[in-house]
């Protein structure tokens, strides 16, 4: 059963579907919506697991259901393609961007003229013959189905909590990214792509920001423990900070017996106001309308990108470069 949220209601409405060929005609909002002049995103959220089949199955359902909805571009959180019980089995499941994976996913981008966010795509890196190393890559696809551009994940989440069950060690199967990736023209705005753990150092968010950014991606695969204490109020920092939308897709629910996502795939607005949020349980979505007016007025009248000083100034303090 699939959830779908249509936040771009006063009052978000929850919607119970057992198939999403009735969501059109049983959301008032859609006819609402559609009338609409401004882009519409989707925000969703998945409960992957090792099963590449069953993932691309759901997911596709939800791309569809955006799509019918209104949607000209649909984001899908980190491990979109699975979340391996396993270090050997999360490698062994993994791809190039030539694999089938991909290419699925470019023919229904095709298909359905619609514009694709894959966060967290496990790549086979450069030498995987030789080292057996993977990147988490997010790939922008358009509605013709060409791959945009790729962003590789620049840090990674080797964190050991005790006290709250968290242990995991990317670094044990992910090479870091090696660069930023420029900002990319979309239906909906300039995109700004980072990936999950990326979200906690905003010197990724500055640099997107001074680069055209209008929206903020983090496709994401929070743990519950961090999810429940950091995510929404990282989330919003990030859209009031850079004045941009933030939207980050989301895992949710369990995995396999291992592992659990905190879900709450959300939407912020460049003021910071939740616009949409998946919730912590089920597969979902939120579709959103994004109206640069609110972001021109936001920075129209609060300037703080003109009011950021040189970014030598910050680190003329010395310390780590
Ligand atoms: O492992 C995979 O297959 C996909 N990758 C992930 O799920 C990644 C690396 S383990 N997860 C995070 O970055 C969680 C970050 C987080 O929870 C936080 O910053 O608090």
């Amino acid at each position: 059963m699939l959830v779908l949220r249509c936040s771009w209601r006063r009052t978000q409405v929850k919607h119970l579907l057992d198939c999403h060929s009735t969501w059109a005609s049983s959301c008032a909002g859609v006819k609402q919506r559609m009338s609409s002049s401004h882009p519409v995103a989707a925000v969703c959220q998945v409960t992957a697991t090792p099963d590449k089949e069953a993932n691309f199955a759901a997911c596709k359902r939800l791309v569809q259901a955006a799509k019918e909805s209104g949607a000209s571009m649909v984001f899908l959180p980190e491990g979109f393609d699975y979340i391996g019980s396993s270090r050997e089995e999360t490698l062994d499941l993994s791809e190039d961007l030539t694999g089938q994976t991909i290419s699925r996913y470019a023919q229904l981008a095709k298909k359905l003229g619609v514009w694709l966010s894959l966060g967290g795509f496990h790549e086979r890196g450069h030498d995987w013959v030789m080292d057996r190393r993977i990147y988490n890559s997010h790939i922008i696809i358009n509605e013709k189905g060409d791959i945009v551009t790729v962003y590789r994940k620049s840090h990674l989440f080797d964190v050991e909590l005790p006290a709250r069950g968290v242990s995991l060690k990317e670094s044990g199967f992910t090479i870091p990214g090696p660069s930023l990736i420029p900002p990319v023209h979309t239906p909906i705005g300039k995109v700004g792509l980072g990936i999950c753990y990326d979200l906690r150092f905003p010197e990724l968010s500055l640099a997107l920001v001074r680069q055209g950014a209008e929206i903020l991606t983090y496709p994401s695969a929070f743990t519950v423990a961090t999810g429940a204490a950091h995510w929404e109020v990282l989330l919003r920092a990030r859209a009031i900070e850079t004045q941009c939308f933030v939207l980050a897709a989301a895992q949710v629910g369990s995995h396999h017996e291992k592992r659990s996502s905190y879900g709450h795939a959300l939407a912020v607005d460049p003021w910071g106001v939740v616009m949409g949020d998946c919730g912590g349980e089920n597969p979902s979505m939120s579709l959103v309308e994004v109206d640069m007016e609110k972001l021109r007025d936001t920075r129209r009248n609060m300037p703080v990108q003109q009011h950021r000083r040189d970014t030598s100034f910050y680190y003329s303090l010395g310390g780590k470069d």
